[in-house]
C-alpha cells in the first residue's frame, strides 16, 4: 500500500476539484517565472504496441527504489535550478506509469511539495493503461496524491487492439474506465486512436458512440502517426496492411468532434474535449508556452534557469536511456543531456502554434506577455493572406485576439504555413539584421 505522506493527506483534505475555463481562469497570484507545471517520465512497459515511439523500454527487471531516489532527487534539482517556488499541476506519463508503485508516486509528491508549494488541489494526472490497474491500485494511487487519470484506451475493437499490440481488451478498458470514474468522478480522461489502417468511418463513429455512454468528462482524440521504426511503419511499408487513408482520418475526426460537441463537449484544444469544465490544468500550461519542468529519462522541459534573466527560456531534454539516466543523476543531482536556448522570435512562434491549438487562442493580453512591442493587429492585419483566412471564417482577429473558428481548428497546420512567415516577416522589419558596411 501507498505510504501517504503529509501532502497527499492535505490533498485529500482539500478534494479539490480545481477547473480552469480557459481565458476565464483566475490568474495566479505569483510571477510567470515563479510557476511551473511538472511533467514526470515512466520509461517502463510490460510490452511494445506496434505503433509508438515514445521513449519507452520492456525491462527484465527494475529496480523500483533506485528509479524513485533518482526521480526525487531530478526533480529536486530541477527545481531549485528553476527558482520556481509554485507547481500548478504534476502529469506522471510514459511509458507506463501505473506500473510503478503507488510509493513511488507519493515519493515524488512529497518531494515536490518539500521543494517548492505544490497547492493541495493541484491536479495530479496518472497515465493508465487498462491491464496495469485494478481498482485496489487505483485507490492506492488516490491516495499517494492522484487526483485525475487518463486511461489509454485506444479503441474498443477488440481486432484492432491487437493490431495496435495493446495487452487489454475492449472490455478490460471498459471495466478500469467504470473503476477509475468510481473513484475519480469528473477527474478521468480517455485517449481513442483514429485512423488506423483499414478502419472505416462507420464503425468507428460506433465505438465513439460506445464510449460517450461510458465515459467520464474528459476525451482526447488521436489521429495515428504511423513512426518509422515501429513494427506497424514495417507492416504497412511491405505492403502487409493497408496505409492509412489521411482522407478517411479527417473524416472520423470532423464526425467525431461533432458527435463530441453534440454530447456537450467543448474542444478546448485541436485533440483535446472536456465538458462540465473538466479541463486538463497541465495540459493548458504546454499551450499557454507556460514553464514545465521535465523530470525521467527523456522529458523534455521549458523553464527560464534561475540567474538567466528576462525571456531566456531553455528547452531541454532529458538522457533518453533509463540507465545511463541514473548514472548521472547520482552524479549530477539531474540527468539534462541537451539545453538549447530560445531566442526571443523562437518563443513567439511557440506561443503562435500552441496558442492556437486552444479555442480560446491568443489573447491580447497573454501575447504582449511575449512581445509588449508588437500588437497581434500590428503582426497579422495588415497581411492580405491573412485577411483571406479571416475572410474564409477560418480565423478570428478582434477585441480578444487571435484564434481559430471550429471550421479553423480542424486545418490549423496549413494556417500556420500563412502565419508563421507573417510572423518572421514582421519581426525582421522590427529588428532589421545589420547591414554590412552601414
Ligand atoms: C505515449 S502513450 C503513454 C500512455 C500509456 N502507456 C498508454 O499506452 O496508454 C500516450 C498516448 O499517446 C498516444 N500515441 C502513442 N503513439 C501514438 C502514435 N504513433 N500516433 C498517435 N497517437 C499515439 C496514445 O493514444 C497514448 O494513449
Ligand atoms: C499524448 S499525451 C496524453 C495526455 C492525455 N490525453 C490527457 O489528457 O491527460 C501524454 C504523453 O505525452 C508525452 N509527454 C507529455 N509531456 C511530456 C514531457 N514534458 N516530456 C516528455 N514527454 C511528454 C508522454 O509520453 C505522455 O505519455
Ligand atoms: S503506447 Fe503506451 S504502453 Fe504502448 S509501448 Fe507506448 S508507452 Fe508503452
Amino acid at each position: 500500500r501507498a505510504r501517504a505522506g503529509a501532502w497527499a493527506a492535505a490533498a485529500r483534505v482539500a478534494q479539490g476539484r480545481r477547473r480552469v475555463e480557459g481565458a476565464g481562469r483566475s490568474p495566479s497570484p505569483v510571477a510567470r517565472s515563479q510557476r511551473a507545471a511538472l511533467y514526470v517520465h515512466w520509461p517502463y512497459c510490460e510490452k511494445r504496441c506496434s505503433y509508438c515511439n515514445f521513449n519507452k523500454y520492456i525491462p527484465r527487471g527494475v529496480d523500483e527504489a533506485a528509479m524513485r531516489s533518482c526521480l526525487v532527487t531530478e526533480a529536486q534539482t530541477l527545481l531549485r535550478l528553476s527558482g520556481v517556488q509554485r507547481v500548478e499541476s504534476v502529469f506522471f506519463g510514459g511509458g507506463t506509469p501505473s506500473l510503478a508503485s503507488p510509493h513511488t508516486v507519493a515519493a515524488v509528491l512529497e518531494a515536490v511539495a518539500q521543494t517548492a508549494h505544490l497547492p493541495a488541489d493541484s491536479e495530479v494526472t496518472l497515465e493508465v493503461n487498462p491491464t496495469s490497474a485494478p481498482a485496489s491500485r487505483l485507490a492506492a494511487f488516490g491516495a499517494a496524491g492522484v487526483n485525475r487519470l487518463s486511461i489509454g484506451l485506444q479503441s474498443l475493437d477488440d481486432t484492432e487492439l491487437q493490431l495496435l499490440g495493446r495487452t487489454h481488451s475492449a472490455s478490460d478498458a471498459l471495466q478500469t474506465l467504470a473503476e477509475a470514474r468510481r473513484l475519480f468522478p469528473g477527474r478521468v480522461s480517455v485517449d481513442l486512436m483514429l485512423g488506423l489502417p483499414a478502419q472505416q468511418v462507420g464503425p468507428w463513429l460506433w465505438q465513439l458512440e460506445e464510449l460517450l455512454r461510458r465515459c467520464d468528462d474528459h476525451v482526447s482524440l488521436y489521429q495515428l502517426s504511423l513512426e518509422r521504426g515501429t513494427a506497424l511503419f514495417t507492416r504497412v511499408q511491405r505492403g502487409a496492411l493497408p496505409a492509412p487513408d489521411p482522407e478517411r482520418a479527417a473524416e472520423m475526426y470532423q464526425e467525431g468532434r461533432a458527435l463530441l460537441r453534440e454530447a456537450g463537449f467543448r474542444q478546448y484544444e485541436v485533440s483535446n474535449f472536456a465538458r462540465h469544465g473538466a479541463l486538463s490544468t497541465h495540459n493548458w500550461t504546454y499551450w499557454q508556452c507556460g514553464q514545465y519542468i521535465g523530470v525521467g529519462p527523456g522529458a523534455h522541459g521549458r523553464f527560464v534557469p534561475q540567474g538567466a534573466g528576462g525571456l531566456a527560456r531553455e528547452a531541454r531534454i532529458q538522457t533518453l536511456e533509463p540507465d545511463n539516466w541514473m548514472k548521472e543523476v547520482k552524479l549530477f543531482g539531474h540527468g539534462t543531456r541537451k539545453r538549447v536556448s530560445l531566442g526571443e522570435l523562437e518563443l513567439l512562434e511557440e506561443v503562435l502554434a500552441m496558442g492556437l491549438r486552444t479555442d480560446v487562442g491568443i489573447t491580447h493580453q497573454h501575447w504582449q506577455q511575449f512581445e509588449p512591442q508588437l500588437t497581434l493587429g500590428d503582426v497579422f492585419g495588415a497581411s492580405e493572406e491573412v485577411n483571406r483566412l479571416l475572410e474564409q471564417g477560418l480565423l478570428l482577429l478582434d477585441h480578444r485576439g487571435l484564434r481559430c473558428s471550429w471550421e479553423g481548428l480542424a486545418v490549423l497546420d496549413s494556417l500556420l504555413l500563412t502565419l508563421l512567415p507573417r510572423l518572421q516577416e514582421a519581426w525582421q522589419q522590427k529588428t532589421p539584421s545589420p547591414v554590412p558596411g552601414g
